[in-house]
């Protein structure tokens, strides 16, 4: 710790953080969370779920790998700032076209280094994620009181919808498919079924995954109506991830979700989407005391009795005491029972809490996009 520390983070309660800051000068509010993910910093600073959220890492060296365009699951970081144990240092990585701290400062993103993160991390989960605000000056020079007022003022997720902020402006076709060695990036090609994806706030990767089960992808923004998706003629309707609070962005999207489920389609929902996909079949969805971020969440499949070790981000779950007759509950997260996945009983309905496209993460579950792809072709698609 320098003799002036260049960042500090106040939690609403008083509690307060100094440390090294990197990145962008000023300050954010937000909600705090951690994410003990080894790998994979910049999908997770670039997942749009993250909106309104402050990332603390509980792996200690983060940066290592530096940045690259690559790796973004959308265009810019969309988490507010990030908090970790250690300065990052050069990057060493053939893949990495630059280094995170330039990568921050370019996309107006604080981080702060130096930081007790184990201290940090045990806050966050006896308050529940908190809401913080982060600043950094290069001067060193902080009006606490005021931090802990603007922590106090954060209004918090729940009630927020976000999606709208980061879901896109225009429905475009999407065809490129998951990195592999030595190719990298390749497209798909040729006639295949037709999926529209609505996008909350899409990872890139999922689009990615759909793509390499050979569906053909059109995006939608997150406003789209039942009858522009089916004006589309799709032969499978994706919901997918992202930010704020789903009872909020259901307003919309519920009514959405219902008028598709009419048409008896199979559709598959990720995270956001799986809570969605809940309220519409007439579930309710509960902001949980800290959530689940992190790459090494186990999952256990009730059908199979196999267990999937996850990715996850979300800081709502779907209560399964809520779901109604005729949705099964598919998938229980090991960690703490909370519902992880769902189905219809008569029609391949589904979704699932946690992410199967990785991203960072384990591929266990990409299953999950296959047996989509299969749904679709069984009913007699391309
Ligand atoms: N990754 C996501 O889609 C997150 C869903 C929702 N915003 C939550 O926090 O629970």
């Amino acid at each position: 710790m320098p003799a002036k520390p260049t960042a500090c983070l106040a939690l609403a309660d008083g509690t307060l953080f100094y440390g090294r800051g990197f990145g962008a000068t000023g300050m954010r509010v937000a909600e705090l969370c951690f994410n003990t993910a080894m790998t994979g910093y910049q999908e997770i600073m670039t997942d749009p779920s993250y909106a309104g959220q402050i990332v603390t890492f509980t792996f200690p060296h983060i940066g290592n790998t530096g940045v690259t365009p690559e790796d973004d699951e959308t265009g810019d970081p969309v988490a507010e700032g990030m908090i970790v144990k250690w300065d990052p240092t050069e990057p060493s990585n053939w893949r990495a076209t630059g280094d995170l701290v330039s990568w921050l400062e370019k996309t107006g993103r604080i981080g702060m280094g130096g930081v007790d993160t184990r201290r940090l991390t045990r806050a966050i989960r006896q308050q529940g994620a908190p809401h913080v605000a982060l600043a950094h000056d290069p001067e060193g020079n902080f009006d606490i009181e005021a931090l802990v007022q603007a922590a106090r003022g954060f209004p918090g997720l729940v009630g927020l919808d976000l999606a709208k902020g980061v879901t896109c402006a225009q429905s475009y076709r999407w065809d490129e498919k998951r990195w592999a060695w030595p190719d990298g990036y390749t497209r798909r090609e040729g006639p295949a079924p037709k999926v529209v994806a609505i996008d909350y706030g899409a990872k890139r990767n999922i689009l990615r995954c759909l793509a390499s089960v050979g569906c053909d992808v059109t995006v939608m923004p997150a406003t789209t109506t039942a009858e522009e998706v089916l004006a589309q003629n799709p032969d499978g309707v994706f919901l997918s991830n992202g930010p704020g609070d789903p009872a909020a962005t259901g307003t919309y999207a519920v009514p959405m979700i219902q008028g598709v489920l009419k048409a008896d389609l199979p559709i598959f929902g990720i995270c956001l989407g799986h809570q969605m996909l809940a309220l519409a079949l007439g579930a309710k969805t509960v902001k949980m005391n800290h959530g689940h971020h992190g790459a090494n969440h186990p999952v256990k499949d009730l059908e199979s009795g196999k267990v999937e070790i996850t990715s996850m981000n979300h800081g709502f779950t779907v209560d399964s005491q809520t779901l109604p007759k005729g949705v099964i509950e598919t998938h229980v997260s090991l960690f703490d029972g909370s519902n992880c996945g769902i189905r219809m009983a008569d029609r391949p309905v589904y979704s699932v809490q946690y992410h199967p496209e990785a991203s960072p993460g384990p591929q266990d579950s990409f299953y999950l996009f296959e047996r989509f792809a299969e749904a679709i072709r069984a009913r007699g698609a391309a």
